[in-house]
């Protein structure tokens, strides 16, 4: 039996914008009210998942949420007509208005996370959707994510979809941007890695002073239970509160792991040396890879800016690793340095293909925060939805498509436009008709 870690990008929805919204994410701050261009970032996204297929791995891409979210709105209290709706929000709460038009859905590494059936009690595949509760604009993805995982791995054989946590922030869950998973070959039981930013219940546990820690500890565990891991196949990390004070919001911002390859910053953990010693006792007798960037190297500050850890690191069909880095690590000298030599070093890592992913850069997410992760064997990639899956047609269908809906650029004003949201649900509606979903969306019910 074969096995692949397929990738699943986010496909970026026709409401792309930079409204600023994530505090703690200095990328969303610092580009707030800039004019973004959605046919830009979707088309971008496109190329890098179209390269990936065609080096030979499985991808796939999720569908955007519904925006704006006239569902959220309404629930806020606004009422009348959709344009009414869209005019008093804009008027007498803005800030709700672009909570509810945000297309961060896009970072489908925070759709959910993913255990595979070689790691699952029952063999199954598990999902469980992010609840996202630390950001309002977030908190509003998790049903509709779970409506599009559940269109997109539509069989109850193979696929297991849970709700999401409990919506408190002592479950506060960001799915796979603060998970790994390290194994020998991806169909055999792997070392899932659980990465958190405090213990909820536990006030004298060190926390972050200035920044959100997004993901609790509870959090961590209560997916670790729902997807029936072993505690030999399960390790819990404290992320390095200090680094989430610099703007390391997510895990993924300083570690990402592939195989039997952890590539990670010096500062990313805390306990770092027991904590690689318990991954070294779980994983077992294979090789292991532990890819230390120390600070003298690359600083906290050229990480978060150029996104160096943000990178996918792919197994080729050769056997050979790469790594996708976004072009922000190309302008980074020292970063750019770093990559340069690390591909000379005695790792699986051997080449680096850099992508323009600057649109979503901008707010805050690179290669990795746009694709969510699920190891599959052959006859589990087989019960996927097909029309998922990215090839020359669904790659020129979709291109097409976002030149016939989006718009070329993209004001925080123009969010409450009634036309944007005429134009986003129809191109919606037609993507799920492109892409077999069904009705996913709170509209089309
Ligand atoms: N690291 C990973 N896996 N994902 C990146 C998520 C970026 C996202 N940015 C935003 O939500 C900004 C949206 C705005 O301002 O409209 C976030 O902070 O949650």
């Amino acid at each position: 039996m074969k096995h692949f870690e397929a990738n699943f990008d986010g496909l970026v929805g026709p409401t792309h914008n930079y409204a600023g919204l994530s505090f703690g994410n200095v990328a969303s701050l610092n580009n707030a009210a800039a004019t973004s261009s959605p046919k830009d970032a979707a088309k971008q996204g496109l190329k890098k998942a179209k390269a990936l297929a065609d080096l030979g791995l499985v991808q796939g891409m999720l569908a955007p949420q519904e925006r704006p979210d006239l569902h959220s709105l309404r629930r806020m209290g606004f009422s009348g007509t959709d344009s009414e709706i869209l005019n008093k929000a804009a008027k007498e709460a803005p800030a709700l208005l672009r909570a509810c038009c945000s297309a961060s859905s896009m970072w489908t590494a925070n759709a959910a996370t993913v255990s595979p059936s070689a790691d699952t009690h029952d063999g199954k595949v598990h999902f469980t959707p992010a609840n996202l509760v630390d950001k309002l604009h977030r908190s509003i993805e998790p049903i509709t994510t779970g409506n599009i995982l559940q269109a997109t791995f539509n069989d109850s054989r193979y696929f297991k979809h849970h709700q999401h946590l409990p919506e408190h922030a002592s479950f506060g869950d960001e799915g796979a941007a603060n998970h790994t998973r390290l194994c020998s070959e991806y169909g055999h039981a792997g070392v899932e890695l659980f990465v958190y930013g405090q213990e909820a219940t536990n006030p004298t546990a060190p926390r972050p002073q200035k920044f959100p820690a997004r993901q609790t500890l509870e959090a961590s565990q209560a997916v670790a239970r729902l997807h029936q891991l072993d505690d030999e196949g399960t390790v819990y990390i404290q992320q390095n509160p200090d680094v989430i004070d610099q703007g390391v919001f997510h895990n993924d911002v300083i570690a990402v792991g592939n195989q039997n390859v952890l590539f990670y910053h010096e500062q990313a953990f805390l306990n770092t040396q027991a904590k690689l010693t318990e991954i070294k006792n779980k994983f077992g007798d294979s090789a292991l890879h532990f890819i230390e960037v120390p600070t003298a190297k690359v600083a906290i500050q050229d990480a978060v800016k150029s996104y160096l850890f943000n990178t996918q690191v792919i197994t080729l069909p050769s056997g050979e690793m790469a790594i996708i880095a976004p072009t922000n690590c190309q302008e980074n000298p020292a970063v750019f340095a770093y990559l340069n030599e690390l591909v000379t070093l005695d790792t699986p890592i051997k080449q680096v293909l850099y992508f323009d992913v600057k649109q979503s850069m901008q707010n805050g997410g690179g290669p990795a925060c746009l694709r969510l992760r699920v190891a599959m064997n052959q006859d589990e990639v087989a019960a996927v939805n097909q029309h998922t899956l990215m090839n020359d047609a669904l790659f020129d269908r979709l291109n097409l498509w976002v030149d016939k809906h989006y718009r070329d650029r993209l004001l925080v004003e123009d969010l409450a436009d009634p036309q944007l949201l005429i134009e986003s649900r129809t191109a919606l509606d037609e993507l799920t008709q492109i892409m077999h979903l069904g009705s996913v969306y709170q509209f089309q019910k």
